[in-house]
């Protein structure tokens, strides 16, 4: 079983994340989480902070030149925003003079509807929003997606699994259907304002983006993972928890903003008749192809061995300048909602979170099917698995 945790605040020290469960001789270096992290960054729309923050990775367990020895794998993520928050987010306590002379440290009174302010200074009792921003915020992405680079490299060495994605939809401009990105199209992909793959469209959600920055707005979006390679059978029929698409979803679910996830065709399905709903499986050369990829790679809770596809919706930014209305908790009286520098749409950058998540996902679920105390044993349980496998 795999287990990872995060803690850290967006302008705290530094992030701290640990993935406990990974055989041993993972090959992966703090350039492998670079590449994720930097990839995270990137994207039209992006706020501010996100072109000066450098995400400074250190791998501070686990690792030994280069190659996991099968303990704890511990990741630590500074924040290059760190010095200007040393007094106003100290764990030990300040003077109380020193404090009331921050401007950083007054009081958020005036929450931002669709954040977590209200509700999180009502369940912890906080009369200000700061204690509850801090966590909410989807800065802690960027620990997950260190881990998820340890993942992505497990996936690989095991199974040459690639684990890619693509901005299917901004607002309201979707990519045409059929636009499936292949298991080397990631930097391609990447190299797109957007992150999305068909440049048509990519052209219009641009101007999207332009649109809504200039009136004051913000914007959300759906993002599809595509994952190549994997065999049939990882996630299991037989209880619900063990349920890879129910997995999967949750994963993506617990991404700040995350509103919807789908499994393949997802909505569009229940649209159909069944005729026409379903990935018909035909004989080819002695072996068996399927038709088309409609239920995404999943069928009972298992992959099926077709390509992996899921989408996860991401609400708008609820930070918008052209600003909310709110009540102010200090006075009771109408108010306009805390505005304060912020994405415009965190679509693009919220894909390779995405990937993160489904690569931790998958890395589990490869280990719960496979087993395994080094990668070289994993590997060759999944040689025996794929050559014993009927059908094939
Ligand atoms: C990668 C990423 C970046 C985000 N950037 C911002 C931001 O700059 N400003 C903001 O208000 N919300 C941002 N969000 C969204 C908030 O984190 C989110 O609205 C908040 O956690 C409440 O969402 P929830 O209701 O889904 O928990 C971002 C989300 C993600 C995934
Ligand atoms: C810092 C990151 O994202 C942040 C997520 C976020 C939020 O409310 O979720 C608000 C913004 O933080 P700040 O107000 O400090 O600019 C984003 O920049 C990051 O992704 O690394």
């Amino acid at each position: 079983m795999l287990r990872w945790l995060t803690a850290g605040e967006s302008h705290g020290q530094q992030l701290t994340a640990i993935l406990e469960g990974l055989p041993a001789g993972v090959r992966v270096t703090t350039a492998d989480l670079d590449v994720d992290l930097a990839r995270r960054r990137l994207g039209h729309g992006r706020g501010a902070r996100m072109s000066f923050e450098q995400d400074a990775v250190t791998l501070t367990g686990g690792v030994r030149h280069g190659v996991t020895m099968g303990g704890p794998i511990a990741v630590q993520v500074g924040n290059t925003e760190w010095p200007k928050w040393t007094t106003v987010m100290s764990a030990d306590p300040v003077d109380p003079e020193v404090l009331a002379g921050q401007a950083r440290n007054a009081p958020l009174t005036r929450p931002r509807p669709g954040h977590a302010d209200l509700a999180g200074m009502q369940k912890y009792g906080f009369d200000d929003a700061r204690p509850v921003l801090e966590r909410a915020s989807a800065r802690e992405t960027a620990a997950r997606v260190a881990l998820g680079a340890v993942a992505r490299a497990f996936l690989r060495q095991v199974l040459d699994v690639e684990v890619v994605s693509h901005v299917v939809a901004i607002g309201p401009v979707t990519v045409p259907d059929g636009v499936v990105p292949g298991p080397q199209d990631n930097p391609r992909i990447d190299d797109d304002p957007v992150r999305c793959a068909d440049p048509a469209t990519s052209a219009v959600m641009v101007a999207e983006v332009d649109d809504a920055r200039k009136n004051g707005d913000t914007l959300g979006g759906v993002i599809e993972v595509v994952v190549h390679g994997l065999p049939p059978g990882l996630g299991s029929h037989v209880h619900w928890d063990r349920r890879l698409d129910s997995r999967l979803a949750g994963a993506l679910m617990g991404v700040q903003s995350v509103k919807a996830v789908e499994v393949g065709d997802g909505l569009e399905t229940a649209r159909r008749r069944g005729s026409v709903a379903h990935d018909e499986i035909v004989p080819e050369d002695g072996r068996m192809r399927r038709v088309t990829d409609r239920a995404g790679g999943i069928e009972g809770g298992m992959t099926n061995g077709e390509v992996l596809r899921v989408r996860a919706a991401m609400k708008p930014i609820s930070t918008v300048p052209r600003a909310l209305a709110t009540v102010d908790v200090a006075t009771g009286d109408a108010a306009v909602a805390i505005n304060q520098r912020s994405d415009a749409i965190a679509v693009p950058r919220g894909a390779v979170v995405m990937e993160a998540m489904v690569a931790l996902v998958l890395a589990d679920a490869v280990l719960e099917k496979f087993g395994g105390d080094s990668v070289t044993e994993t590997r060759r349980n999944v040689q025996t698995y794929l050559d014993a496998l009927p059908f094939r």
